[in-house]
């Protein structure tokens, strides 16, 4: 039976568990990867007082002086880094025609504090090592990001080792392949709707990812959530439940697999007509993005004589960009 919503999973017994408590979370994720590619995880290790300080940090930032955030928008076109604001990004399209522009605005970091040698400089890295912006002016805002960032990368790893269970590879398979990784921190903010949006636009535009999977925290209001596309075609609501995380997979991960793993689409839309004047509401996605030269290609137990391979290899930062240009995520300074 193929699964038409989202489900929660307890990732914790994969850390403590007898291995056949390990498998049987391995086969939960599988399937929820197959059927869905959302599944929202409980007992991932995360502090909430972590969660707490990059909420109240996140909020501060956004809801404090437009001049503060100015002061840190995005450096260049090329860059994912620092604020970007209302109506600069539009991630869906519509009919193959951008959709109008997303009501959200954002702010971004990458890898903490990449060393200066040969690999991270290399024409081949691009901006993907670019230095992040930090604002001033926020308490807690740069330690909370460092903290939560670093919090991201293991749980990825942790996430990345499930993954490689429900894919009968080695438990370590993915790990040289994000040992210098280009993951993406990011929030948004969709701030209250003071006017009535235009025809077809909403807070975030339908789109999937262009991650190997994504990790996000998202506030649990009433209405103006996440919603994802079943296989039925139908648009479900990824549940909220307080202390969990979303995980959905993207792109690269489905071309990775060979689409058995699916990266589906998703949007983010606005709230009800009632309270849209009042409600904001801030999300946390931690892009996962392997290393700028790690090969996408088809993984060993994806494919055999019946199923061959259908994707051609390509590394994962040549990858991105092909992505990034499509989506005009890289145009949002301009
Ligand atoms: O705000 C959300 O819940 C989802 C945001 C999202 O899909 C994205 O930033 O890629
Ligand atoms: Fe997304």
């Amino acid at each position: 039976m193929t699964l038409m919503s989202v489900p929660v999973i307890d990732i914790s017994p994969f850390r403590s568990g007898t291995p056949a408590q390990k498998a049987e979370v391995a086969a939960q994720v599988a399937q929820a990867c197959t059927d869905i590619g959302f599944l929202v995880i409980s007992g991932h290790g995360i502090a909430d007082d972590l969660i707490s300080r990059m909420y109240r940090a996140t909020k501060s930032f956004f809801e404090g002086p437009l001049e503060n955030k100015l002061a840190v928008a995005r450096p260049e076109a090329g860059q994912i880094r620092g604020y970007s604001g209302v109506e600069q990004e539009g991630l869906g399209l519509l009919e193959d025609q951008p959709a109008p522009p997303d009501l959200k605005e954002s702010y971004d970091i990458g890898p903490l504090d990449a060393p200066a040698d040969d690999y991270h400089q290399a024409e081949a890295a691009g901006a993907h090592f670019a230095p992040n912006v930090w604002p001033t002016g926020v308490e807690d805002f740069e330690p909370a990001y460092r903290a939560y960032y670093q919090a991201m990368e293991g749980l990825t790893l942790e996430m990345l080792e499930i993954f490689a269970s429900a894919l009968d590879l080695p438990h370590d398979y993915f790990v040289d392949k994000v040992d210098k990784h280009i993951s993406i921190l990011r929030t948004n903010y969709y701030p209250p709707q003071l006017t009535e949006p235009k025809p077809n636009q909403i807070r975030g535009g339908a789109h999937s990812d262009y991650t190997a999977m994504t990790i996000l925290w998202q506030e649990d209001v009433e209405g103006g959530g996440l919603q994802v596309e079943n296989k039925a075609g139908e648009w479900v609501d990824v549940p909220v439940v307080p202390g969990t995380f979303v995980v959905n997979l993207g792109d690269s991960l489905e071309r990775w697999t060979n689409d058995r793993w699916v990266s589906t689409m998703h949007r983010v839309v606005n709230p009800p007509h009632e309270i849209a004047r009042t409600q904001s509401r801030i999300s946390i996605p931690y892009f996962v993005q392997p290393n700028y030269d790690a090969v996408i290609e088809c993984i060993p137990t994806c494919f055999d004589d019946e199923n061959p391979a259908k994707y051609e290899p390509m590394r994962n930062g040549e990858y991105l960009y092909m992505k990034f240009t499509q989506q005009n995520t890289l145009a949002a300074a301009e």
